[in-house]
């Protein structure tokens, strides 16, 4: 350490690493001196002989002082081996054992010797007294040791006058065999049979280690045979190596390496400095990556229509990395590991008063947090650790901890303390980061790094739809900008487009003119729901276009080859306009022509076709189409009808919804807002659909159980509560975090949470993105977004109470513990009337979560709840 560093640890933690260095310190003397102890007691004992005793003790033999003393620790070994062996006989062995391991716990690692360890120890010391005294196997006749027999006086008063009228003799020993054992349970706070293989396990180590070393020195020393220059040995007398050897270095690598390779080296706990940043790439590779995606483009953009999105945008370039910044690696100080040793002692010793002893594992410093591991001692339930939480936080002074107990995939235990100094993570590492550059993700998004210096780069479309939350300044709008950063550094706008839906006004102002919106930035939260309706709508002619091209999916339609396919291919469906025809057609923002009056003239028929949401949609009646609003009145014969064109385009883009603040969207139409997500989040994956949906109100009414059923994939930012956690994670956790990008990530088709810091992009690195968009094209909007005011009150048409939405959350828990949608059924595990079980399964089938009724049947359940 250098003195700089070391100063400014003093100077950081001006309290605490004083007193551990003292008490670490305190703890190897008082090991040292049991051991000490026990090694002289022992000698007094193993030297021992009656002869010695000096005349004036009432146990000597001889009036006279002895010539010579034999005793290894001299008179003063001779009276104490006396005077015990007089107490306690051959239980007199069991004293120096007992020190021994007092010793070895104090010295190698700082467990507590408790009352409990000495009552343990009085309790062998009792009970071996009076079995040796009981015992007949073994008789103890030198009268000149103890006159009482093998258990000494104290066995004698124990064994022969307390216990044996009382007991019997097998009663007796069989009672003071238990005693015994409890003894030892208490004294080392482990099981009798843990102690054993513990012992065993130990020399059957070191045995091998010796065996290993030996192995490897020989196989050094051949090595250093056949080496074209000799070595001599270490022993080999005065003349320096360096003088004989022309290569001395190399031999020195060796033996270093060496060294390295020893398993006791490699079981010593380690200090990862994961907060690190990587090194700048020399060269921005990501525009080499563009490049190859655009000559695999090529023959797509020679196939294109000139007015389409692919020709428009072929000469695009994605932004260089030399927009975004990198912070000053000279400014970062070095990581000094003395404050994180001292840290994690702190840890031990605390759990050490409370009787739970530990030993110290691998610190792993992230950028945002430290992860400090513990080995718990065999037989230690981890919860115990868990349950310590606040008094850990005490004693660690830190504001909020964590504790892994045990950390997934792993023997120990991780407690997680905040960093003092939290280490930015620059999006732009994530981006020039190998995974994100050359991985298989479709729609990589850089998330952040983990405590382990790993960066968290996840596939959107694996996803395939994620729900960011926290509370207020946790970190979520840097989140979704590292969101969108990464789409923008690897799509054009005729591959990917954004549908940005912010009811906080400000957030998303600044993507107003980004060329890959499909439609201006939605503001206003009624008009939300036409953005999502559109969504939906897309999505439905897209699996028109889909079953017409006769492909599966996104994936299966764009990678089916440019040239094939294409042209107009007439449909039964009208789905509007595609993306490409609106893009000649529309200008910015324009309201519809002629919105659709909200009923036809003619009812619509029951099983009609007609799209409850009021989407672009068509009556059938004999096998016609009528266009909703049109004036026949289903009596005289019907117009010629028109079947509207089916536009196949080139290629699809992706199409990322993002929403931020859902709570202001579910404020205005909770029921119109939760049936359009529900159907875009089931539906839309394989029309390359994806929702980002983000909120800092984490309460069951905004993130609903439909909506979670939905959205798998979670990232929670700092909440105030383990209840905000379980919204959003069902978990606790998330009120555990730091706040600033410390966040949780719930990956896809896992349940484990992955902790990470991150990214983050600056407004300046954000302006420099978009300015490069932009000045490569314009937005081309989609005409869907209606005047508010003609939506009339249809969000409200259902008139779903909060009362409605807290019995649907408990229809849906039946739903899902059983599998059974029928009205009776829930009529009866819900104790609800009739009418009301019944509207509670139309509103559900609203939402696309069951099926039709279908007579006496239960309702097919559609979603996977
Ligand atoms: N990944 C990060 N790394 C470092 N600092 C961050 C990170 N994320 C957020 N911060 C810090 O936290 C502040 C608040 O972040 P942000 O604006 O994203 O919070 P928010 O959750 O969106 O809040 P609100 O809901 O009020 O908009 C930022 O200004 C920034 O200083």
């Amino acid at each position: 350490m250098s003195s700089r560093s070391a100063a400014l640890t003093r100077k950081q933690h001006p309290r605490t690493t004083e007193p551990v260095a003292d008490n670490r310190a305190m703890h190897a003397a008082l090991g040292l001196a049991f051991l000490g102890g026990a090694l002289f007691y022992l000698l007094a004992l193993i030297s021992h002989e009656p002869a010695d005793l000096p005349a004036w003790t009432h146990l000597a033999i001889s009036d006279t002082a002895p010539a010579t003393t034999h005793n290894l620790i001299g008179q003063l070994g001779a009276v104490l081996a006396g005077y015990t062996f007089w107490m306690f006989g051959a239980a007199n062995y069991v004293i120096p054992v007992c020190l021994t391991w007092f010793g070895v716990c104090k010295f190698a690692s700082p467990a507590a010797i408790t009352l409990r360890s000495w009552i343990g120890f009085a309790l062998m010391v009792i009970s071996a007294s009076a079995i040796f005294y009981l015992q007949a196997f073994w008789q103890w006749d030198d009268k000149n040791v103890t006159p009482y027999g093998a258990g000494g006086g104290l066995g004698y008063v124990v064994g022969g006058m307390l216990m044996l009228d009382i007991f019997g003799e097998v009663g007796s020993l069989l009672l003071l065999g238990t005693t015994y054992l409890v003894g030892m349970i208490f004294a080392t706070g482990m099981h009798p049979i843990q102690v054993i293989i513990q012992g065993k396990d130990m020399m059957v180590q070191s045995a091998v280690n010796w065996w290993e070393g030996r192995a490897e020195r020989r196989r050094l020393a051949e090595e250093r045979a056949t080496l074209p220059f000799t070595v001599p040995p270490p022993d080999a007398g005065k003349p320096s190596r360096k003088k004989k050897s022309p290569l001395p270095e190399v031999s020195d690598e060796i033996n270093a390496n060496t060294q390295l390779e020893l398993p006791s080296v490699q079981n010593l706990p380690k200090i990862i400095d994961a907060s690190a940043p990587k090194p700048p790439k020399p060269k921005p590779q990501l525009a080499e990556v563009w490049k190859k995606r655009q000559e695999q483009k090529e023959e797509r953009i020679a196939f294109a229509k000139p007015t389409s999105l692919t020709a428009r945008y072929k000469d695009y370039t994605v932004p260089p990395m030399d927009l975004l910044h990198y912070p000053d690696a000279a400014s970062r100080m070095p990581t000094d590991e003395a404050p994180l040793r001292d840290m994690q002692e702190i840890i031990i010793e605390t759990l050490a008063t409370f009787d739970i002893q530990v030993t110290a594992g691998d610190i792993t410093k992230g950028p945002a947090i430290t992860r400090y591991e513990v080995y718990p001692s065999k037989g230690l339930r981890v919860n115990r650790i868990a349950n310590l939480e606040p008094d850990i936080a005490r004693a660690t002074k830190a504001e909020r901890i964590n504790i892994l107990a045990p950390i997934p995939g792993r023997d120990t235990v991780g407690i997680e303390l905040p960093n003092r100094d939290k280490i930015v993570v620059p999006i732009r590492e994530l981006l020039e980061d190998d995974t994100f550059q050359n991985g298989k993700a479709k729609l990589p998004l850089a998330l952040g790094k983990d405590v382990y210096g790993k960066a968290v780069i996840a596939d959107l479309a694996t996803m395939p739809h994620l729900l960011v939350a926290g509370t207020t300044g946790s970190g979520k709008s840097v989140c979704i900008n590292s969101i969108i950063t990464s789409l923008l550094c690897r799509f054009a706008p005729d591959e990917l487009r954004f549908i940005m839906i912010d009811p906080k006004v400000v957030e998303m102002q600044g993507y107003k003119d980004l060329p890959h919106l499909a439609l201006p930035v939605v503001t206003d939260p009624k008009q939300s729901i036409l953005a999502l309706r559109w969504v939906v709508n897309e999505m439905e002619k897209r699996y028109q276009i889909f079953a017409k091209v006769g492909v599966r999916n996104f994936d299966g339609f764009n990678g089916r080859g440019p040239g094939k396919s294409f042209g107009k291919v007439t449909s039964r469906v009208g789905g509007g306009a595609t993306m490409e025809e609106a893009l000649q057609a529309s200008a910015p923002s324009a309201p519809r022509s002629a919105p659709s009056p909200k009923k036809s003239l003619r009812d619509p028929h029951p099983d009609s076709i007609e799209d409850k949401d009021g989407l672009d949609a068509l009556d059938e009646e004999d096998g016609y189409y009528v266009p909703k609003g049109s004036l026949w009145d289903g009596n005289s014969e019907p117009p010629p009808h028109k079947e509207p064109e089916l536009e196949i385009p080139d290629s699809l883009p992706y199409i990322v919804v993002i929403v931020d603040e859902l709570a202001d969207l579910m404020q205005t139409a909770p029921a119109d807002i939760e049936s359009a997500i529900a159907r875009i989040a089931q539906k839309a994956r394989a029309a390359g659909i994806h929702l980002i949906l983000a909120t800092q109100t984490p309460r069951a009414e905004v993130v609903t159980g439909i909506i979670k059923a939905n959205v798998p994939c979670r990232i929670a930012f700092q909440v105030n509560s383990a209840l905000d956690s379980r919204v959003i994670l069902d978990r606790k956790g998330a009120d555990k975090l730091v706040g600033k990008g410390d966040m949780l990530y719930l990956p896809p088709g896992t349940s484990q949470l992955m902790r990470a810091q991150g990214t983050m992009v600056t407004d300046d690195e954000l302006q420099n993105l978009v300015d490069h968009a932009c000045n490569q094209g314009t937005p081309s909007f989609e005409a869907v977004l209606a005047d508010p005011d003609e939506m009339g009150d249809e969000g409200e048409s259902e008139a779903i109470t909060p009362e409605d939405e807290a019995i649907l959350e408990k229809v849906l828990e039946v739903l899902r513990s059983e599998k059974k949608a029928s009205t009776s059924h829930i009529q009866r595990r819900l104790r609800l009337g009739y009418t009301r079980a019944a509207r509670m399964m139309d509103i559900l089938e609203q939402r696309g979560i069951i099926g039709p009724a279908d007579g006496a049947k239960p309702r097919e359940i559609l979603v996977e709840l």
